[in-house]
């Protein structure tokens, strides 16, 4: 547990040992109008609809979030470039995604504040760091296959320059997102020293089958890195399907003692022939806010959703795991 995780453990004290991450942004923009088929995915709207982005943030604010996770997933530096802008300009929408996250967050937290029955928490923001197979919008951040030219320093000086406009840009805290391999996760280790990081990090990893990464890597091999760094107070699993979490919390609680934070997918599957989402087997007797309280059960301290989630789900999980409304 790093010294600097402070305000997360306060918040997750205060509510009795859970804190509520938000749902899927990319999902509730496109609920909102937003279209984005393209490789800068919900960055897009960085570029375009910056006041959908903070309409969604406020969404979740409304429905319970403690935490916020920026627009900053799939916006990098490289791919701003490939579209003709200036390292300046791509910079600014860095920047901007924290900006957009902290007016929210104040503005919400103003108007909490003056509701004396309110129940609200005063939120934290957590720049979101997508993985560098997000970036090759290719499928790799489910695959772990970067192929033989990436190696440990690729992966850094990709990571670099984002991390430190983010980090400048003043979030709470940094959310790595959706990490297929071992490879990425050391990169991510070194640079945090590298670059002397001061607020915490969580760094959250894909999985398809519910005991590996999704690489295949066994989680052990990871953690065993992550678990030397001070930089990294929370670990944990993204936009995987509900169904495997609870199987992948008992075995990190097995391998480290930080903090894990949990945010898979809705367990509906992209069928991209027939161009629609897929329902899960058994959806319907396993309700995301059940699971979310098993997961809960067996030591999550950090629940939230990630694709195809939405502000009603965050509502339904901050109700039940917080018990307030
Ligand atoms: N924070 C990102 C989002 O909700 C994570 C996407 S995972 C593919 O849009
Ligand atoms: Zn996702």
């Amino acid at each position: 547990m790093g010294s600097e995780a402070g305000a997360v453990e306060e918040l997750i004290a205060r509510n009795g040992g859970v804190a509520v991450i938000d749902g899927g942004l990319a999902t509730q923009l496109e609920a909102l109008g937003a279209v984005f088929n393209d490789p800068l995915w919900s960055a897009l709207c960085l570029i375009r609809d910056p006041h959908l982005i903070k309409q969604v943030h406020l969404q979740y604010l409304e429905a319970g979030a403690d935490i916020l996770v920026t627009s900053s997933y799939q916006a990098t530096i490289p791919g701003f470039l490939s579209r003709g802008m200036s390292l300046e300009e791509g910079e600014l929408l860095l920047q901007r995604s924290v900006k957009l996250a902290l007016e929210a967050r104040d503005s919400f937290w103003k108007l909490a504040q003056q509701n004396e029955e309110s129940n609200y928490n005063c939120a934290l923001v957590a720049a979101s760091i997508g993985s560098y197979g997000a970036y090759l919008a290719d499928g790799s951040e489910y695959s772990g296959n970067y192929g033989p030219s990436v190696d440990l320093e690729k992966l850094k000086d990709f990571h670099r320059r984002r991390l430190q406009v983010l980090v400048d840009a003043g979030p709470d805290l940094l959310a790595f997102e959706t990490i297929p391999n071992k490879l990425e996760a050391q990169a991510i280790t070194e640079l945090l020293d590298e670059e002397n990081i001061q607020i915490p990090s969580w760094i959250c990893f894909s999985s398809m089958d519910g005991e590996h990464l999704s690489s295949g890597e066994d989680f052990k091999d990871c953690l065993d890195i992550l678990n030397t760094s001070e930089k990294v107070s929370i670990v944990g699993i993204n936009c995987a399907s509900p169904l495997i979490v609870e199987n992948l919390i008992r075995q990190f609680k097995k391998l480290t003692k930080k903090l894990l934070a949990v945010y898979p997918n809705s367990g509906e599957v992209w069928d991209g022939r027939a161009k629609k989402w897929l329902q899960p087997e058994c959806a319907n007797e396993k309700r995301f806010d059940l699971l979310a309280k098993r997961w809960h059960e067996c030591g999550a301290s950090l629940i939230g959703g990630c694709c195809r989630t939405t502000p009603s789900t965050i509502r339904s999980i901050s109700m039940l795991l917080k018990n307030k409304p």
